[in-house]
């Protein structure tokens, strides 16, 4: 399935990636830059014990005055206490920003998610949108409240922290210094290795919970036709994939750690040995030696500390990159800047010379649908029939821009609907699918989706809802235990498949469009309640236009015109018994339907 992931951006440095995020920290910047101070005051208070040490020990232990021995044990314990109470402030200035920071990259990710045009989600993995809202957002809360104040802090310690060592013996410092060297070309050469690992590791995590994600939605297909062990076997492949990553991940921490605790170690004990030669030949005092170690004990932990954090803003780093190649994607549909309006709703619909070919189409091929030209009248039930494959759903999505059309136009009551806001068109044009998707949430919230104005509770609510349950013969829905408040479950799978496609077309007609756009939305009926269907609709349908796509003889009677789809083209349009008068393909395909229903009805 990985053929469908998205193509990485191209790399940029990770400070620049990083960088990236700032519009998000700015509110909260006031409080981050003050988290980092209050982290640097609490290492330079744990600096400054090694220099009441040093201070003791050439002092008052040498002179051998101990009355001054209380006053420095005071100053340790007063800087003690100052160092817990900075380390509960650092924690209580950067938790809350970056849970808010956190949650708004998520809304913003979910708009842009929403906003984005369904030629974009045929492309991407749910999963990996999923893993990009809810792992590398997780990832990124982390890196800000802790990784990169520490490692920003961290930095500034161990440059202060050497500027100290060089005030104490600038040869022991030095020699300290040039010792530790070797951990920035090894912190170097890892940025290079696990960058590309972590990059690895998150999208097979995505890819992880896309088999979850559609394992879990195709449940009942995989348990008829038996194919659980098959899927499980796929599933545990990925995973051991996923296993293999995250241990070279692991491996290359590991190896970092290995160099980060030596490097140290053997920095600490050259400077041990010239510490000591230094102090046997007076060079340096007791006291100055003991604090020039206390001092560099302090510093170990900042140092050894950078390749954790090293690793947590890679890894950072590529969460950033995968939320903003979502971000970056350019939403090729959008509302135009001046939009018009109709101020006369009719609901005249008209496929002026359109032509639409998918993205992915290869070159060569002909426009899937090529020059299209039809009109429908404004109260017309206009039935459009093809064969299989012909492209009638792609052509009932351009009229709310699910897709955009390639050349021409789709008109609504003369107005190009590229012209409308995407908010206005959808409400002047309803759609009823096939595949009837409901939310979870009550009947009555999936059938007035369309009609966020009302206020669910009121009387003129409870009206339309009634109505449009009433035409799409939903009257099942007073048997459930809370009647239209029962809450129907994710995708409304407790309810059998006519079922969903009723309340589907409930919320389609509840939503009292101009025009109603119908994708054989009633093929899970059986034959009885299709017709008591369809009586309703022709209530509705009366005065509202209406394009459906048809798959049964009875959905084309239902129509007062029909328009054949044929290589891309309308080759004709008329009364159903015109065309099976003078089309001979309308007659095939209109007994390639009876055909299929009678099949329906035998195996029904
Ligand atoms: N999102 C997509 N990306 C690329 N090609 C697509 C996409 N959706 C459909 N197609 C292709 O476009 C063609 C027309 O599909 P469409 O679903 O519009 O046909 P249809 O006439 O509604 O078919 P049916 O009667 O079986 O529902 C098919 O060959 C299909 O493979």
């Amino acid at each position: 399935m990985s053929d469908r992931s998205p193509t990485p951006a191209p790399p940029r440095g990770t400070v620049r990636t990083l960088a990236r995020i700032l519009p998000f920290v700015r509110p909260y910047l006031g409080r981050v830059v003050t988290s980092l101070f209050v982290y640097v005051a609490l290492v330079i208070v744990s600096l400054s014990v090694p220099v009441v040490l040093q201070w003791i020990i050439d002092g008052p232990l040498a002179s051998g005055d101990t009355s001054q021995l209380w006053p420095a044990a005071g100053v340790v314990l007063a800087l003690g206490v100052a160092e817990g109470g900075l380390i509960m402030v650092r924690r209580w200035l950067v938790l809350t920003p970056s849970t808010h920071i956190e949650a708004g990259m998520r809304g913003s990710l979910y708009a842009k998610l929403q906003d984005l045009p369904v030629a974009f989600h045929d492309r991407w993995q749910s999963g990996q949108l999923l893993s990009r809202a809810m792992g590398d957002l997780g990832t990124i809360r982390r890196w800000l409240a802790f990784g990169a104040i520490l490692l920003v802090g961290n930095v500034l310690v161990i440059i202060i922290g050497f500027g100290i060592l060089f005030v104490w013996s600038w040869q022991l410092g030095l020699l300290f210094l040039i010792a530790s060297l070797p951990m920035w070309f090894v912190s170097y050469r890892f940025e290079r290795r696990f960058s590309i690992v972590s990059r690895r590791a998150q999208d097979q995590q995505g890819d992880l919970a896309t088999a979850v994600e559609e394992s879990v939605h195709g449940i009942r297909v995989l348990k008829a036709f038996g194919r659980g062990g098959h899927s499980l076997e796929r599933f545990l492949r990925q995973a051991e994939e996923l296993r293999g990553t995250e241990l070279e991940k692991a491996r290359a921490i590991a190896q970092l750690w290995l160099w980060l605790l030596l490097i140290p170690d053997v920095a600490f004990a050259l400077s041990l040995f010239g510490g000591v030669l230094l102090a046997a030949s007076g060079e340096l005092t007791v006291g100055a030696l003991i604090a020039f170690f206390a001092a560099a004990a302090v510093l170990r932990w900042p140092i050894e500390s950078i390749g954790w954090l090293l690793s947590m803003t890679f890894e950072t780093r590529t969460a950033v990159e995968r939320l903003y190649e979502v971000l970056d994607e350019p939403d090729l549909i959008r509302d135009p800047e001046h939009p018009a309006t109709i101020a006369q709703p009719r609901g005249r619909l008209v496929f002026d010379h359109v032509h639409f070919r998918y993205q992915d189409a290869l070159p060569g091929v002909p426009d899937l649908l090529d020059d299209i030209v039809l009109e429908i009248e404004p109260g017309e039930t206009m039935a459009l029939v093809g064969l299989t494959g012909s492209g009638k759903t792609t052509l009932t999505a351009l009229t709310t821009r699910l897709y955009d059309v390639s050349e021409g136009a789709v008109r609504l009551d003369g107005v190009d609907v590229r012209e409308l806001t995407r908010e206005e068109l959808r409400a002047r044009i309803a759609m009823a699918f096939e595949e009837a998707t409901l939310f979870s949430a009550s009947v009555r919230e999936n059938v007035l989706l369309g009609r966020p104005e009302l206020d669910l509770a009121s009387a003129e609510a409870d009206a339309v809802l009634a109505e449009a349950l009433d035409i799409a013969q939903a009257d099942f829905v007073a048997a459930l235990p809370q009647g239209a408040d029962t809450t129907i479950g994710e995708e409304g799978l407790s309810l059998s498949g006519g079922q969903r496609q009723r309340i589907a077309l409930a919320r389609a007609v509840a939503a009292r469009p101009s025009v109603l756009v119908l994708d054989d939305p009633l093929s899970a009926l059986d034959v009885d309640t299709e017709a008591r269907v369809e009586a309703g609709l022709r209530r509705v349908l009366a005065d509202t236009t209406a394009l459906v796509v048809a798959h049964r003889p009875s959905t084309v009677m239902l129509a007062d015109r029909v328009a054949l789809l044929e290589n891309g083209r309308i080759t004709d349009v008329g009364r159903h018994s015109e065309l099976l008068a003078r089309n001979e393909h309308y007659r095939f395909v209109i007994s390639s339907l009876d055909e299929d229903r009678a099949t329906e009805e035998v195996t029904a």
